[in-house]
């Protein structure tokens, strides 16, 4: 089904892998359009919905097109992302052709978790999913989640696959970061928010962050000033950003990041199970930078 377009995605800049606010046992979809109406003018490439930030595991598949539909009817011209995943190949196809009908920028994929297939297997992972999607397939090349590694030659190897765009790059490999950006047919997007600024100064196309939600223009800011090379601008612009970066990840995300949400009067800092919210100490630390989280 893939339908190949003839001129190549372009995925710079950054991407908002968007929370899913809950109320209750409920997603909280007042406050997620909300979420989306105040990024989508500041400059973002686009949205990512049910990424590893927006708890996609804890939803079911009504709750995450529904999610969409939200995203989508807040800002209809802002591009989408959605993020995929599972370790079933059959069920993972039978979604991305529901998904069919959906006005995408891209599928972001992860490897099937848990399993931790052979790289040969990966491949056949990645090239079937591939083949089924109608939008562009980003890959998600995240081991510390997922348990399996991606090799170079594997990600070079499906980067001939005309429907691969793009990866997402939280391999911690910076070998590997430099050959793909070096290969050159693959966009390099940084997925830890900290090496923002090393992929795009090397050549990566932008990021896929969950900080992005605060300090958003100045994101922004930092990723395209990076695209013109203007280096000590973007530097003096990203290390401020850094002690929010480590903030965000000092527990497991989106906790940080929703209790930051949540004291701007966003949402609730409401987590799904088995997620749990922030703890103290951490809202003790963002009450001390408040002023600095919008
Ligand atoms: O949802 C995402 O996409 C992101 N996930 C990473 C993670 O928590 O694994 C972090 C990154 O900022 C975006």
């Amino acid at each position: 089904m893939s339908i190949i377009s003839p001129t190549p995605p372009d995925f710079s800049g950054l991407w908002v892998p968007l929370v899913t606010p809950f109320n209750g046992d409920a997603v909280d979809h007042a406050a997620l359009r909300a979420l989306v109406q105040r990024l989508a003018p500041e400059g973002i490439a686009g949205t990512v919905v049910c990424g590893s930030t927006g708890e996609a595991a804890a939803l079911d598949e009504d709750e995450q097109l529904a999610a969409l539909a939200t995203v989508t009817e807040a800002a209809p011209d802002l591009p989408r992302i959605m993020g995929i995943s599972g370790y079933h190949l059959g069920q993972t196809l039978a979604w991305v052709r529901r998904l069919h009908r959906e006005p995408l920028a891209g599928l972001l994929v992860p490897p099937p978790h848990y399993i931790r297939p052979s790289q040969q297997g990966l491949t056949a992972w990645f090239t079937a999913i591939a083949e089924a999607s109608a939008a562009p397939v980003l890959i998600y090349d995240i081991p510390y989640r997922t348990g399996a590694t991606l090799e170079r030659e594997t990600l070079l190897a499906l980067a001939a696959h005309p429907n691969i765009a793009a990866v997402k790059d939280c391999g911690g490999d910076a070998d590997k970061t430099r050959a793909l950006i070096a290969d050159g047919r693959l966009q390099v997007l940084a997925g830890e928010d900290a090496q923002i600024f090393s992929t795009v100064a090397e050549g990566g196309v932008g990021a896929i962050a969950a900080s992005g939600h605060l300090q958003t223009a100045r994101f922004v800011q930092v990723i395209r000033l990076l695209q013109e090379g203007r280096i000590a601008e973007a530097r003096a612009l990203w290390q401020p950003l850094l002690p929010l970066i480590e903030l965000m990840f000092a527990e497991p995300n989106p906790a940080p990041l929703k209790a930051a949400l949540a004291m701007q009067g966003l949402m609730n800092d409401a987590l799904r199970a088995p997620m749990t919210a922030a703890s103290e100490t951490v809202r003790d630390r963002l009450q001390a930078i408040r002023a600095h989280l919008a």
